[in-house]
């Protein structure tokens, strides 16, 4: 082994002049010894000094001659004893060397040509060759010979690096294997009070860590939504709880005044729940109000004039919006003496959509909502107004729309200057009093409410065309290691 042949050796002589040497007159690989030397060196048990010489190499091209000849002698060897047409050996050299083949052969006065080739000497001896291949077998050769060959690029400089070596302040003649790990039947046997303990290398680099990369719409996701906690926060909102993806078809619907023959309410729309299929206790006094407000109305509302049933509400789903969560929070409201709120969520809801470039079954809704006394519709412009040039959407359109739990109701529109067009960022309105007077909130208290959703702003925003190239089974891997980070302007 090259290190016991190392420390054994500096235990009889004092020092090893030339690691190179020491390698050929040991029959080692250099660069096996240079290894061990470092780590000898590291741990003192020898003292290694850097030593370098520079010796010549030859290039890719030197390394062909002292193969098949120098194009010299390639040429003359190609022109017979009578002579030879250029244009026929032109033919019978490599054409990659002629022009450097007849060059040199004329300079060494061995050929004469004219429209015939002809031979000035009858043999020529290649001494080229035969340098090159001295300087391969690393033997030493005359300063003029090294200028021409380096002239004509054949050989090139190159630094040989190694080490002289004595024994250092820790030398032994042989290495004990410092230990790095240490178990219990170690500690049992004692063994490891004749051990050299490994040193901790503070220093080294740690593995690099494979996978548990961030997906960019996560990145993007909690980024977004980082921010849009603060605005919320900033303005002055709660946020509300949203940690149940599984709602009652109640909350989700009825509470909203959204009548039960709904075309949302099919199965097409929403994703109804098996196991458990329905919810097990909502409150009571206010599932009759409920149900009266869909029959026969109240509150100067004609009602939609429809047998409302209860096992309808009881039917759990997904929820489809995080408005849910809203009419389960403006409820509970309603059940203490009147407080102005201003609440706010943003996670997860389902719809059974068809997949397509822009829509998946599942996303994330951001809503806002604040809840006063005297609230106008200036009021929730004014908000949504405040609220989105926070997010940098300064240009805004409103257009009436509906939804059966607001009145009005309007789509938000912001200038995009990207895209240079109004692009739909969101919907809003004005909650009815179908909806907030059976909760038992105060007549004169009205809500204001908005909501969006966090992939569209969000593959605006990284350019993003199609959303299953983010999201679900298709997404490609390989995407959540390459993707560079990105910042959002917001
Ligand atoms: N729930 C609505 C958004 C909205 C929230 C609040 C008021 C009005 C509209 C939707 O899913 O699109």
């Amino acid at each position: 082994m090259a290190e016991d042949a190392i420390l054994g050796f500096l235990e009889k002589q004092e020092e090893i002049s030339d690691s190179g040497k020491f390698a050929e007159e040991h029959g080692f690989d250099h660069n096996e010894i240079v290894n061990i030397i470092k780590s000898l060196n590291g741990f003192r048990l020898v003292d290694a000094q850097d030593i370098k010489r520079e010796k010549w190499v030859l290039t890719d091209e030197g390394k062909l001659y002292a193969d098949k000849g120098s194009p010299e002698v390639q040429l003359f060897l190609a022109i017979p004893p009578e002579g030879i047409s250029r244009e026929d050996l032109q033919k019978k050299v490599d054409s990659s060397i002629f022009k450097i083949a007849c060059n040199q052969a004329m300079k060494n006065k061995w050929i004469e040509m004219g429209k015939q080739v002809s031979r000035k000497v009858q043999n020529v001896d290649d001494r080229v060759k035969n340098l090159l291949i001295q300087v391969q077998d690393g033997e030493i050769i005359g300063q003029e010979d090294v200028e021409a060959l380096k002239k004509r690029k054949l050989i090139a400089p190159q630094t040989w690096k190694g080490y002289s070596l004595r024994k250092g302040p820790n030398y032994a003649p042989k290495r004990k294997k410092a230990a790095t790990d240490f178990t219990k039947e170690n500690l049992q046997r004692g063994d490891w009070k004749d051990w050299e303990l490994k040193e901790y290398n503070f220093e080294a680099k740690g593995q690099l860590a494979e996978g548990g990369h961030l997906h960019p719409l996560l990145k993007a996701f909690l980024h977004v939504r980082n921010r849009l906690q603060l605005i919320f926060l900033h303005m002055g909102f709660e946020e509300m709880p949203t940690n149940n993806f599984v709602e009652s078809s109640f909350w989700n619907f009825d509470a909203l005044f959204q009548p039960q023959q709904h075309p949302a309410r099919d199965s097409h729309d929403t994703f109804f729940l098996k196991v458990p299929s329905t919810t097990k206790e909502l409150p009571e006094n206010y599932v009759e109000r409920v149900k009266h407000v869909h029959e026969r109305g109240g509150y100067g509302s004609r009602g939609y004039v429809y047998e409302w049933k209860r096992e309808e509400a009881n039917k759990n789903l997904l929820r489809t919006h995080t408005t849910a969560v809203s009419s389960r929070m403006l409820y509970q409201l309603a059940q203490k003496p009147f407080t102005p709120k201003k609440y706010f969520s943003i996670d997860r809801v389902f719809r059974n959509e068809a997949v397509d470039r822009t829509h998946l079954a599942e996303f994330h809704q951001i809503e806002g909502l604040v809840c006063d006394k005297g609230l106008t519709l200036g009021d929730l412009i004014g908000v949504l107004y405040d609220f989105f040039s926070r997010l940098g959407m300064t240009k805004l359109k409103f257009k009436p729309a509906y939804n059966p739990y607001t009145e009005p109701s309007m789509e938000i529109f912001s200038y995009h200057e990207g895209l240079k067009k109004w692009v739909e960022i969101g919907n809003s309105g004005m909650f009815r009093p179908e909806m907030l007077l059976p909760m038992g909130l105060p007549e004169d208290a009205k809500v204001i409410a908005w909501g969006l959703s966090l992939e569209r702003p969000t593959m605006i925003l990284y350019g993003i065309d199609n959303i299953r190239d983010l999201f679900g089974h298709k997404v490609d891997l390989g995407l959540i290691k390459k993707n560079p980070i990105c910042r959002i302007g917001i």
